[in-house]
Parts: structure tokens; sequence; C-alpha cells
């Protein structure tokens, strides 16, 4: 909003000769905006009189790169712009958006207005940025990221006072600045209304980038009218399907009482007095009912799940029988995970690598992709390598691609290779304390000098990641111990996590009922009583992937109408493992432990402690022979089933350790690792 009324041309000039005289800008009767800006202009050694000293246009092939990096401004800006025109048609005018430097991207006019801007190159390719033109609407705007007018004299270069301009910055649901929309005109056909008209036409450009197709997990449209609702004035949150805010317009920020600085932290049980959950099963099931709620300072909305959302998505293929992971509930996530989850988000977004430490299967890979797709680049590629789990030789083709014919064996096409993968998205590098010597160098360059050299080619090829790294390795002691390049340890270890180990997690029962739910999406699993406590007890050395295994069968050993575990679901060597074949726990918890013998000899009854003791017995004796597998083909487990259990067993017994596990399993790390992924 100006501050003053805009002064006649000679006023005008006056002031500023003023401040060309004196070097310091009369600041009193003129807009302290345009003062400040003419400040400066004149600082940045601009001549007011005469032409623009700017050579800055870029030409076609650069003005075209420029374009291509502003794919999305420019897509979703396109038909606004059009729309915008259509009102000021013929008022000697043209319709600017310009990028974040200044460049002109996109102009349309009034023609024989466009032929008078060309003389002072207001067209595509132009900087208007203020260092090279002086105060001017576009310039003004984006030094200051604020909307402003600049009529006639008020511009700084002579040559630009026949224009009357008023522009606007377009941010991103972040509050990056990534361009400016601009109208300017002949100074006689000035509009007082021209800002209002940009302002507004700049909120749809930033709804409507918000409002893309799948780009966010969650996105909440509100107002405190229901009438509010989808029209420009609502406000926008985008939220990652654990509830934390991705990303707002401003309308949203201005509705609670925020900044974008407050968003990185933020999280949806901080704001709302609804849980995410009950709110996201209302809207999953009776799509588009308005839903009214207060914020936690007592302000009441109205509310609704934009139909883009990507969990509509998901809810749709559950509800078409599809299996989709449930492991990203909001309110039960362990606390050291979510802070972690924040700290890793907010670094991670200023580009600044991630170093996640954790035991084998503590979800550092699902960690990784949850700050992925908790970011911006999250519409980008996740590109995640094992280290461990390449062969040696192959670890330099995988990662940095190579030329046809690099070698034998090779594609006949070529490979981009798994860092150009991860161009524009993030890299995951799982395992990177496994990663030869001399590939670590290799990672080190690519690392500082932002570009890839494919084996068999002479040419580095320009990437764009964002990095996480991941190792069950003490990293510090490998550099020690001469195995791992402290330079490289110093570049990847931006922010280190700690993950907690699944024993110290707080929220093992939320775990539990979303990996049931991703096992079996269409029943609610329950467990008999006191089976969760002992599970809850239980040291998991193989953390998450071992309570997944474990639940994975109990899972498949539910008859089809089953919805509980019991005991007789588990594996044999687990029940050994939480001591209930020991014979510990038939102590303990003698009436408490209820063991159906149905599995076993397809009898029903639900036996108590001495029909436990009895059942066991049973199935030793009848059900299994004596190299520990069922004598009956009908009771007979799945190979996979007997590798799973064997997998989780040699892991437990060597603490977690892989290379351990697969020597005494007598296969390659490689192979170990692959198993467990399947
Ligand atoms: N919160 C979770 N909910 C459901 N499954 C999970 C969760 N966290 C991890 N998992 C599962 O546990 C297994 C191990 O996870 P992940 O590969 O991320 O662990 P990791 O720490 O990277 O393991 P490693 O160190 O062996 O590479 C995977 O199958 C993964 O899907």
């Amino acid at each position: 909003m100006r501050q003053h009324a805009i002064l006649p041309a000679p006023h005008l000039k006056h002031a500023r000769q003023q401040l060309l005289e004196r070097g310091i800008a009369p600041q009193t009767s003129i807009d302290k905006r345009i003062a400040d800006s003419w400040q400066r202009s004149h600082q940045a050694g601009l001549p007011h009189y005469g032409g623009s000293p700017c050579a800055d246009n870029l030409d076609a092939i650069s003005l075209n790169r420029a374009r291509q990096r502003n794919y999305e401004l420019i897509r979703h800006s396109q038909p606004i712009i059009d729309f915008l025109f259509e009102q000021v048609k013929q008022s000697q005018s043209m319709v600017v958006l310009a990028d974040a430097q200044g460049v002109l991207m996109h102009t349309v006019g009034d023609l024989d207005f466009l032929s008078k801007a060309e003389r002072v190159a207001l067209r595509c390719g132009a900087t208007w940025a203020e260092q090279q033109r002086g105060t001017n609407a576009i310039g003004t705007a984006l030094a200051e990221c604020n909307e402003i007018e600049v009529h006639g004299a008020e511009h700084y270069l002579e040559t630009n006072e026949f224009l009357t301009c008023a522009a606007a910055p377009i941010l991103s649901a972040q509050g990056n600045l990534l361009g400016i929309l601009d109208i300017s005109g002949d100074h006689r056909s000035r509009q007082a209304h021209t800002l209002g008209l940009v302002s507004t036409a700049v909120q749809m450009i930033e709804n409507s980038m918000v409002l893309s197709p799948d780009r966010y997990p969650i996105v909440l449209q509100f107002h405190a009218q229901a009438a509010g609702i989808a029209s420009v004035a609502q406000g926008i949150l985008a939220l990652s399907e654990d509830g934390f805010v991705l990303g707002a317009n401003r309308r949203a920020l201005h509705l609670l009482g925020l900044r974008f600085a407050d968003l990185s932290r933020l999280h949806w049980s901080q704001m709302f007095d609804l849980k995410l959950e009950e709110f996201l099963s209302q809207q999953t099931r009776r799509f588009a009912t308005l839903v009214q709620f207060h914020t936690r300072l007592g302000k009441s909305f109205f509310a609704q799940l934009h139909p883009h959302s990507q969990v509509l998505r998901t809810a749709a293929q559950q509800y078409s029988g599809k299996v989709i992971p449930a492991h990203s509930s909001s309110s039960h996530v362990d606390p050291q995970w979510q802070e972690s989850l924040a700290k890793g988000r907010r670094v991670f977004e200023r580009d600044i690598p991630l170093l996640l430490s954790g035991e084998s299967g503590v979800g550092k890979e699902v960690f990784a992709k949850q700050v992925h797709t908790g970011s911006t680049r999250q519409a980008r590629h996740f590109a995640a390598v094992n280290c461990a789990a390449i062969p040696e030789h192959l670890i330099e083709a995988e990662l940095f691609g190579y030329v046809p014919g690099a070698f034998t064996g090779a594609l006949k096409q070529g490979s981009p290779g798994r860092i150009r993968e991860a161009d524009g998205g993030t890299l995951f590098l799982d395992e990177i304390g496994d990663m030869p010597l001399s590939l670590q160098t290799r990672l080190l360059r690519v690392l500082q000098e932002r570009t890839v050299m494919p084996v068999g080619s002479g040419s580095a090829v320009p990437v764009d990641f964002r990095l996480i790294c991941a190792s069950h390795q003490n990293l510090r002691e490998k550099v020690k111990l001469g195995q791992f390049r402290e330079d490289l340890f110093y570049r990847i270890n931006g922010l280190q996590l700690q993950l907690p180990a699944l024993r110290d997690r707080t929220d093992f029962a939320a775990l539990c009922a979303s990996i049931l739910h991703e096992f079996s999406p269409q029943l609610t699993i329950t467990f008999a009583p006191q089976i969760m406590q002992t599970l809850q007890s239980y040291s998991w050395p193989g953390n998450v992937r071992q309570l997944r295994h474990c639940l994975r069968t109990a899972t498949a050993l539910l008859d089809d109408e089953e919805t509980q575990i019991e005991w007789q679901h588990f594996a044999q060597d687990m029940l050994t493992e939480f001591g209930v074949l020991s014979g510990e726990h038939e102590r303990d918890q003698a009436v408490t432990l209820p063991i159906k013998q149905k599995s076993f000899n397809h009898g029903e009854a639900t036996s108590t402690l001495e029909q436990n003791e009895l059942a066991i017995g049973d199935v030793r004796a009848n059900g299994f022979g004596a190299n520990g597998l069922p004598s009956q083909f009908d009771d007979f487990p799945k190979l996979k089933t007997l590798s799973a259990q064997a997998i989780e067993h040699a892991l437990r017994l060597t603490e977690g350790n892989v290379s351990e596990a697969a020597r005494r399993l007598g296969v390659s790390r490689q192979t170990l690792y692959r198993k467990m992924r399947e």
C-alpha cells in the first residue's frame, strides 16, 4: 500500500535531483519505499538520465533455459495472466511475468503499447532487476519482496517515466521467492485498483501451485466461513502424511497468525483441536464434507480435504483392495523419531546432508523417505543405493553410470547411474561405511563439484541432488582406523541423527497396529491378552525388520475368519526367544496365556495352563519331526517363511551384524541384504 499520494512529476524530479546532488533522499512527502529504492539505484551507480546501462539481456538459448527452469511457475501463471489481460485489454498496458532474478519470462499486452515497451526493453529476456534498471515495479518488488506501484517520474531512469507499473512477488508454499507478476502501462492510463488486481492474480497463481494434483500428501482448505472454501480467500495448508506442515498459502498464514519461518517446525496437533486421524478417516470416507473445528487459540474454521491430496488416491486404492503402507499415522510416533524427523526436515531443506545412524533394521531408509516426501523435492526421484548390497566391482558403474560399451556385460545403451537418477531429487546412500576407499574419493569429488563422470566417459555431467547417508557402523571409528576418508565424513555429516532401536521406542503398539494393517488392510487384527506385553518386553535385535517378519508370519498363519493373533501363530524359534516354549512363560503367565490348539492339531479348544503344557508337548510330539519341521504337509511352512526365520535367528544371534550373519548362513552379504528386503 502507498503511504503517500503520488506527487506531480516536477516535485518528484526535484526530490530526485536533491538525492543526486546531496546523496540523501528527501524522506518527507515522497513515499519512503520509493525514496529507499532511489537510494539503492543511486548506490548501484546508475545514471538516472539517458538509456539503460544494462547489458544483461538473455539471448534466445539462455531465455529458453531460464524458461525451462521456471517451467512450473510459467505453467501455473499462464492461464491467470491470460485472464488478467482480459481485464486490462485496450487500456494501453501489458501483463508481465518475471523470474526471481527479474528476467522477463512471459508478456502479453496491447499491440501498440508493446511496441512502446520494446523501446525500453520491456520484453522477454530483458532483466528488470533494480541494479540494472533502477526503481521500477518489478525490480523494487523483487528487492523488497513486497508488492509495489511505481508511477511515472517515480521511476529512477528518465527513459521509464512514461510507465505506470504495479507488481507483486509470487511465493512458493514454503515462502521462497519464485518471480514477479506485473502490469505495466502508459502513465496516463493509471488505475488505482491495478495493484489490487495484480495481488489477487498472484494469490490465484500461488494457490494453483499448492493445489497441483498429487503434489502434497494432505492438502487442507479452510476458511472462517463455509462459503469461503474454494474461493481465492481460502487458507491452504499442505501437510505430510504424518501431519507436519510442508507449506501454506499466504491466506493460511494470515488466518492462523503464522509466518513462513514457523512452518517447518509445525505439526497439525499444535494448531488444531481435532485429531488429524479423525479428520482424515472422516474425509476419506465421506469426501467433500465440511468439518468445523477450532485452532488451539480458539478460532473456528470450516475445512475440507482438497481432492488433489495424495491420501485420497491412497484411500481409493485401499478401498479397491490394494495394500497400502499405513506406518505414517501421526499421533503415536515415538518422540525421538518425531524430533529427529522435524530437525532432519529443516536442515535438509537448506541442502545440508543428513547422516543417519542406528542399528540395522531400525528404519533408516524409511526415515530418509519420510524426509524426502516431506520436502520440496518430494515430487522428484528418491534414489536409494545400499552400498553393502552391491558387489564391490559394480558399485562404481551403479553409482556413477557408464557410457555404451564401457565394460563387458554393460548395457548396450549405457546407464546414467543412480546419482544421476537422483537429479532434482534425493540420493540415499545406505551402509556408506561399506563403500570402498577408492570410490569414497570419487564420491567426494561428485559432492564437491556437483558433477558426475560416467565410467568410460571423458566429460562431466552436472547433477543436482540432496544427500542422505546412513550407516549402522561407527564412522568416526572407521575414520580413525583409516577405513573411511575423514574429508568425506565431514562432507556427508551435515547433521547426524541417531534413530532409536525398536526396544527403545515408545510407539511399539502403534507400530504393530500399522504393520498389521499393512499386511491385512481389510481386517482389524488384534493380539490375545499378554502377547503385546511379551512382544514389548522382548529386545528385538533385528528391530522393525524383525518385527515385520514376525508379524507377517503370524498374520499368514491366521485362518480366514480369524482376527486375533495367539501364541500358535508365531514361529517356533520366536516362541523360544520370547521364553514361551522354555517353560518360563508358562509359569509366569499361568492363567492369561491361552494357547489354542487348533492350528497345531486341528482341535478347537482353548486351553488353560495345563492344557498349554499339553498342547506344547503335543506340538513337539505330534506336530513336528526330529528335524524341527512339521511332519504333516498341511502344516508345512513355506520355504520363504523358513528362510525369513533363519535370517531373523542369525541376525539375533549376531546382534544385528549383517556380515557375521551372512557368514553363519553361508550366503554372501549381498544375498542376505536381498533376502532381508524380500
Ligand atoms: N515405521 C515403520 N513401519 C513399518 N515398517 C517399517 C517402519 N520402519 C521400518 N520398517 C520396515 O523395516 C524394514 C527395515 O527398514 P529399513 O530398511 O528402513 O531399515 P534400515 O535401518 O535402513 O536397515 P539396514 O541398516 O539394514 O539398511 C523395512 O522392511 C521397512 O519397510
